[in-house]
């Protein structure tokens, strides 16, 4: 098989992106859900493999800054539309292309590679660790009630228009308010402010068009959240479920008087949502957890493509110095010792010959970065090794998180 591998041109990108649209299953998107794509598509950092006037393989790569631990927003390449024909399937166009994006992420000075996969099991052999994960839950309302805290009833909530521009900017002003404070966040471009109120028609299947209530206090917005209305009756009555795509706070009154309007809202007996984060406040509000059928599932997928520039880029909870003994096959640059020395305010990160303290992969990095996988649980798992006593206690503790990491979105 001859095939090439060249960066996309724009006149290729219909080609390119039908191709995509084919290895995920043929079924085209409604078209302003594609405009969107094509708008957010970075030609010069898009890939395409090609056999003959044939695409065979894509994959992107978003520019984009990420919250991490500390407050700091790095660079991140967001990959994306990662796909391959299923006539070149398992003959190493993946494998291609994944090596080409990361030494073009590293020469372009990004120290992470960020991704949420179709399947969990395709990046771990180029050290992507799961570094966040996502909370679903189907909540009875017509069981399970909720305890709002003081100052909930002082939160006015109106209806509004989700895609208006005013509106849309107002939610945004929200969002962007938070991102400092949760890891995994992203910093939202112009032009991605569109991703949360995308709402063909063709896909509501049903449901109605996609609702916004803002919270507001003194005629200021603090919160918001966007849902569809799932309407359904039958003999025993209406049981519609409310369908959650996004709720954004600033305290906890604006936040519970949100949750409580979701719970409350006629002829609706369920909410559901599909990404939130594992500590999402409202589990501490119901009534009754169990009959909130919570789970969870990997959300962002996390690359240290520079080893040292991404350690130095956080702050960690607690002091740390530590040397790691880093393996990381497909990226040789990272592998060897480092030195991490850190605490709440900054850290650096250095080469050392001085003996290692702990042993992983780069993969381990990357799930433990946010905070959301925990050094020690991966020690248990075999996947790092302490070699020196204390150094894995000292290094979860630095690398936790107060808060759980999220990606609100996806990609
Ligand atoms: C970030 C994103 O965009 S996620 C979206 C990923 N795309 C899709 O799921 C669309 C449908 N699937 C596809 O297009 C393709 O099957 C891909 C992209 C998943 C794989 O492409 P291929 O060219 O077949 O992969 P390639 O031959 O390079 O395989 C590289 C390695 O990954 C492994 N691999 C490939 N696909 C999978 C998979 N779905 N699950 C587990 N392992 C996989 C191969 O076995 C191979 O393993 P090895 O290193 O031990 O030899």
């Amino acid at each position: 098989m001859t095939t090439e591998l060249r960066v996309l041109e724009p006149a290729e990108f219909d080609h390119w992106y039908a191709r995509l649209e084919l290895a995920f299953g043929g079924v085209a998107e409604a078209p302003e859900e594609r405009a969107l794509w094509q708008e957010l598509t970075e030609h010069g950092r898009s890939l395409g493999v090609w056999d003959g006037d044939e695409c065979v393989g894509t994959a992107g790569a978003f520019t984009f800054r990420l919250s991490v631990p500390g407050g700091a927003a790095v660079p991140a390449a967001g990959v994306t539309m990662v796909s391959v024909a299923a006539t070149h399937r398992r003959r190493g166009v993946l494998r291609s292309m994944m090596r080409r994006q990361l030494d073009d992420v590293r020469s372009w000075g990004e120290p992470l590679a960020v991704l949420t996969a179709s399947e969990p099991a395709i990046y771990g052999r180029f050290g992507y660790g799961i570094a966040t994960q996502q909370l679903h839950a189907r909540i009875d309302t017509a069981r399970v009630s909720l305890a709002v805290p003081q100052g909930t009833d002082d939160v006015r909530l109106r209806f509004a228009e989700p895609g208006a521009p005013g509106v849309r900017d107002a939610c945004e002003a929200v969002y962007a308010r938070l991102v400092p404070g949760r890891p995994g966040m992203l910093v939202r471009r112009p032009g991605w402010e569109r991703l949360p109120v995308l709402d063909p028609e063709s896909a509501r299947k049903g449901s109605s068009p996609l609702q916004c209530v803002l919270a507001e206090r003194d005629g200021e917005v603090v919160g918001y959240a966007r849902y569809f209305n799932r309407p359904e009756w039958d003999e025993s009555g209406a049981k519609g479920t409310i369908a959650l795509r996004d709720l954004e706070a600033l305290d906890p009154a604006a936040y519970a008087a949100l949750w409580r309007m979701l719970f409350d809202i006629d002829l609706t007996s369920a909410v559901e949502t599909y990404n939130r984060p594992v500590d999402d406040a409202w589990q501490h509000l119901v009534s009754d957890i169990r009959r909130c059928q919570v789970g969870v599932r990997d959300s962002l997928h996390v690359r240290l493509v520079d080893v040292g520039a991404a350690l130095e880029a956080r702050t960690y909870q607690a002091p740390v110095d530590v040397v790691f003994e880093v393996q990381d096959a497909f990226c040789p640059w990272n592998e060897g010792r480092w030195r991490l020395t850190g605490d709440a305010k900054g850290a650096s990160c250095e080469r050392t010959a001085d003996p290692a303290d702990l042993s992983l992969s780069v993969r381990e990095l990357g799930a433990a970065y946010l905070g959301g996988a925990s050094l020690t649980s991966l020690a248990a798992a075999g996947r790092v090794r302490e070699l020196r006593q204390g150094a894995l206690a000292e290094a979860a503790l630095g690398f936790s998180s107060t808060v759980a990491p999220w990606l609100p979105h996806g990609f």
